[in-house]
């Protein structure tokens, strides 16, 4: 199948977020854990490719990004769509803005516009301000984020040092007057010279009458929720063919499971903290991986019967993690979790796992490398922006979820192993 829509993500969480919610409309989505070395072949017509480019280097950044462009236009994407975080992740530098322009040029194209609204996750824009939920930005738990600190809430301000080319708003009280209003108000803002638009939306309403407006564009940017809408506008007027709309995948892999949870959310640690009670459990300590390595943990998993589910996490609270990384330094503590986690999933995997529950963006870059996971095909949803996916590992298929640390509800694990049959 010809790509229809080409997605960059500047995350492996973010990538499985915008697949499962494009998916949401029955069809087939292929996600590509970087760029692959190989042309284009049995492409699916939504193809995500995941890149790890948040906080990296701009020009690493941008030169990844262009070159994930490439491979989707080889693809025969027409139309593109640049994925960074609801929360709008990124510094004065970048990530965002370099990388949109960057693709704009490379696209021709002369605007674009910017929505991480995820109303479902309590992510809503108003007059160019971010909430989360009741919070402005600035003030959520994002404001201490180690590396991506929000400390404004303007989505233009934010911008504005990270592009060379004007920023502007359409406002709410455009969106509410629906999608033509909206299409004006880019085209008046197009003859003024500004390239870079941030969309209001505060509710799932307000992103079909976006999608439905700038459905035209080369390149669109936000977060997953305002791509939602788009699958479903391309059945309907016949750039998808109908029988694109029955694409799920749903594969039946083994019920042996283990659940590998490297994130330190305060989302995540309620997760662990339920969790724990139902199923056989073990904390890493990076302190201890740190002198004697994850023999101890390898011990432990060989005693396991894997269709108890069990939970192997380094997840901590706010506290416990500022000492490991006091000890250790806040590279090298992330780095022995997420290698001791690596080694973990993949000797789970020689014991016979089969589906994998990982919690946290950089954890799931880390098991998915070891497990030499290049592909996902996504299944169904198990909570906003969280979808079952189904890869070949080590010639076995294998079923993945890879959770960003805010997402899924206190149930998340238990959710997650119910919903795949
Ligand atoms: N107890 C701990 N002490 C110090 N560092 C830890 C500890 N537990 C996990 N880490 C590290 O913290 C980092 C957590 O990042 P990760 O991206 O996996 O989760 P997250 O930030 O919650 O997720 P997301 O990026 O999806 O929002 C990883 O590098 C992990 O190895
Ligand atoms: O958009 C989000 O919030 C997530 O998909 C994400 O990018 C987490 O890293």
């Amino acid at each position: 199948m010809t790509t229809v829509l080409g997605c960059i993500a500047d995350d492996f969480t973010g990538a499985t977020d915008l697949a499962g919610l494009l998916a949401r409309s029955g069809v087939k989505v292929s996600l590509r854990m970087g760029v692959p070395d190989a042309p284009p072949q049995d492409t699916a017509a939504f193809e995500v490719i995941a890149l790890k480019c948040r906080t990296a280097p701009v020009a690493e950044a941008v030169a990844e990004c262009r070159a994930a462009l490439k491979w989707l236009q080889a693809a025969g994407a027409q139309r593109f769509f640049w994925k960074y975080c609801s929360t709008f992740d990124s510094t004065s530098e970048g990530n965002i803005g370099p990388v949109a322009e960057a693709l704009m040029a490379d696209l021709n194209a002369d605007q674009t516009v910017y929505c991480p609204a995820f109303p479902e996750n309590g992510r809503a824009i108003f007059m160019g301000n971010l909430f989360v939920g009741r919070q402005p930005l600035a003030e959520s738990p994002m404001k201490d984020h180690p590396l991506t600190p929000m400390r404004d809430s303007n989505l233009m301000r934010l911008l504005e040092p990270q592009v060379t080319q004007p920023v502007g708003l359409v406002d709410r009280l455009t969106v509410a007057k629906g999608a033509k209003p909206v299409r004006d108000a880019l085209n008046t803002l197009k003859t003024q010279g500004t390239a870079h638009v941030v969309l209001d939306a505060v509710a799932d309403d307000d992103l079909y009458i976006l999608a439905e407006a700038c459905r035209d564009m080369p390149l669109m940017t936000g977060g997953s929720a305002i791509a939602m809408p788009l699958p479903a506008l391309y059945l309907k007027d016949g750039t998808l063919p109908a029988e694109e709309a029955d694409g799920a995948v749903r594969p039946l892999v083994p019920k042996r499971s283990i659940v590998l949870s490297g994130s330190c959310s305060a989302m995540t640690n309620a997760q662990v903290a339920l969790y724990r009670d139902k199923a056989p459990s073990y904390r890493l300590d990076p302190l201890e991986l740190a002198e004697n390595g994850p023999q101890a943990a390898l011990d432990w998993l060989a005693q396991q019967d894997l269709h108890d589910a069990p939970l192997i996490y380094a997840t901590a609270d706010p506290a416990s993690v500022k000492a490991a990384q006091e000890k250790l330094g806040v590279a090298k503590a992330g780095e022995i979790v997420e290698n001791a986690l690596a080694t973990l999933a993949v000797a789970a995997r020689t014991q016979g796992a089969r589906r994998f529950v990982v919690a946290g963006g950089e954890t799931s870059g880390a098991v998915t490398k070891a497990l030499e996971v290049t592909r996902l095909d996504i299944g169904a949803e198990i909570a906003p922006g969280v979808p079952w996916c189904f890869a070949t590992s080590a010639g076995e298929t294998i079923a993945l979820t890879l959770k960003s640390g805010n997402f899924g509800a206190e149930t998340f694990f238990t959710d997650a192993l119910e919903r795949l049959t």
